[in-house]
């Protein structure tokens, strides 16, 4: 499969901030979901994708274009929905989407028709006559979109879409997302980092954090459920308690945290063995919960070393 975006050893530092650093990177067809923590990059990474900013070493290519050189060709094909508004005050939103297409080029006419097509599409009614200044979040957040659509463009980037929305509102955008990719062939890069976003539509998932790419992958690999797995925390003997789990022929792995032991095994009644282990053991468990599917594993890994770090 070929690559859309392909970006080799990319560093960007602003100042004494290395925002970027050493990122290898390539973007496949589909939906690819951006995950990081506060501060990990992703603007970083996406204003040097649309050719915003100038790296500070690596090269790349997007969509058949030279990074950074060929700018303006590669944001003619994509489409862009930035995280924060973005709108000329005193315009409705039926002015703000033929405006973004008349930007990339569409004749005044042909931007209007467009702009009320990609709203209908977008769930805007009447209220795309009034002053945007006078629009819910929710609302601002579908012209934004609609937006980012109007010239239909071949990959999108939408930055933090869902942020601020409430849950059907939240829902029904994810949907058109879902829509363009599957009916409509748009790749997509969904830049955020609410993980149910990327769990429910992506077919791909990059990890980004402290600059660096921590994973790129499929989405059906890293939602495939290995053994079935607990934490436990407890109290007692660390060595009987292992012992005991090894009879029941059940694996123990030490976490870095006092008395914390993750155990999997390939039985339906896990839990009920671990609790028989332990008795046996006569060790107390102060909790055992069942563990994250890898995809919230490692995330919540690269979050937590990205906070400590930064602590
Ligand atoms: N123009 C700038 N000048 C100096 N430092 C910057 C600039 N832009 C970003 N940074 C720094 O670069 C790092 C990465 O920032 P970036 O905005 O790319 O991360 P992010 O993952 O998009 O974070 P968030 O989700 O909070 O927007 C941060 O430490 C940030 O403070």
């Amino acid at each position: 499969m070929s690559s859309l975006i392909q970006l080799e050893n990319i560093v960007k530092s602003y100042r004494s901030t290395t925002a970027l650093n050493g990122v290898d990177l390539s973007v496949e067809p589909g939906i690819t979901g951006l995950l990081g923590p506060n501060g990990a990059g992703k603007s970083t990474l996406i204003k040097i994708i649309l050719g915003l900013i100038r790296v500070t070493s690596g090269s790349g290519e997007v969509l058949g274009c030279r990074l950074y050189r060929d700018g303006r060709r590669i944001r003619n094909k994509i489409g862009y929905m930035p995280e924060d508004d973005c709108y000329i005050p005193g315009m409705s939103g039926i002015e703000v989407v033929q405006f973004a297409g008349s930007l990339s080029g569409i004749p005044p006419t042909e931007a209007l028709r467009r702009g009320h097509e990609i709203l209908d599409f977008c769930g805007v009614k009447q209220e795309r006559y009034r002053n945007i200044e006078t629009y819910s979040t929710g609302m601002r957040q579908k012209v934004k979109f609609a937006a980012a659509i109007v010239h239909d463009p071949e990959f999108l980037i939408l930055d933090e879409p869902t942020s601020g929305l409430d849950p059907e509102e939240r829902e029904a955008l994810l949907n058109r997302i879902k829509i363009l990719s599957t009916q409509n062939g748009k790749s997509v890069l969904l830049s955020t980092h609410i993980l149910p976003d990327v769990q429910q539509i992506c077919d791909r998932v990059i990890i980004l954090a402290k600059g660096q790419i921590k994973l790129n992958d499929r989405l059906e690999v890293l939602n495939q459920t290995v053994s079935p797995t607990v934490t436990v925390r407890f109290e007692g003997d660390h060595d009987s308690f292992v012992s005991s789990l090894e009879r029941a022929r059940l694996r123990a792995t030490d976490l870095n945290r006092s008395n914390t032991l993750k155990i999997e095994g390939d039985i339906e009644d896990l839990t009920d063995q671990v609790w028989k282990a332990a008795s046996a053991a006569n060790v107390a468990i102060h909790s055992l919960v069942p563990a994250r599917n890898s995809l919230e594993e490692i995330f919540m890994q690269t979050v937590q070393e990205a906070s400590v770090a930064n602590s």
